[in-house]
């Protein structure tokens, strides 16, 4: 079983991997086909859940006034988080797109029913969150099945739960994981935003693995 991918079948799985970006100003319009957007969706609910508890939801958004009303609140969040920084990181935050929700063609707002399977649930009765994690594989998913289909894929989450849960009607008892704008794109950037920006570099690898035990600050 060791080598039932063909080298070339590695490799595309690798290029999905190390190609995938989150894209925020790349948006073409061009509506995405419903069978492409099917089968990114089909990825997304093949992601592993605790449990097997596929606790998500997608709500698909396409009408401009939804999509203009989460824009409205982003707009809000996003004052509120530059006056988070200082200085000349401040004005660096206010120079970054950081969202692509009116251009992009869908949003898509991927959800966890916590209560989906009952209350007590087989891996989470002692790691609470994991059926939150579980979503966030599924968005993983999505996020690598849409790069392999030319599609680029990015996160918002400068957004208030609140305003977003009532602007998409979501019960309370329903966690909202992710807001994704999804689209044909001009073209994928060779690096993240936020490192060719001056934002943050990518740490190195090694300085991430331990061996054994916790080997970093304490
Ligand atoms: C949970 C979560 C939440 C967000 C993000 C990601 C994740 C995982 N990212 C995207 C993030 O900035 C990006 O992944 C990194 O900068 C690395 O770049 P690439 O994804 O490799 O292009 C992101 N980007 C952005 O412009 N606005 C946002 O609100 C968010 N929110």
């Amino acid at each position: 079983m060791d080598e039932d991918f063909t080298p070339a079948e590695r490799d595309a799985l690798y290029k999905a991997i190390f190609s995938r970006r989150d894209v925020r100003g790349q948006f073409r319009p061009d509506p995405v086909p419903d069978e492409v957007l099917n089968r990114v969706l089909l990825a997304a609910h093949h992601a592993p859940s605790v449990g097997f508890m596929q606790p998500w939801n997608f709500i698909v958004v396409t009408d401009p006034a939804v999509k203009s009303r989460i824009h409205a609140d982003f707009t809000r969040a996003t004052d509120e988080a530059a006056a988070m920084f200082e200085g000349e990181r401040r004005s660096l935050y206010s120079r970054l797109k950081l969202e692509g929700i009116r251009e992009a063609p869908v949003n898509l707002c991927i959800t966890c029913d916590r209560e989906r399977s009952g209350p007590v649930v087989l891996g989470r009765t002692h790691m609470p969150a994991m059926d939150l994690y579980s979503c966030v594989c599924a968005v993983q998913n999505l996020w690598l099945a849409a790069r392999a289909e030319g599609l680029g894929v990015g996160w918002v989450s400068i957004l208030h739960e609140d305003a977003l849960k009532q602007a998409l009607g979501i019960p309370e008892r329903i966690v909202p994981i992710a807001y994704l704008c999804l689209g044909h794109v001009t073209h994928f950037e060779a690096t993240p935003e936020l490192e060719t920006k001056g934002w943050r570099k990518r740490l190195p690898l090694e300085d991430l693995v331990f061996r054994d035990r916790w080997e970093g600050e304490g």
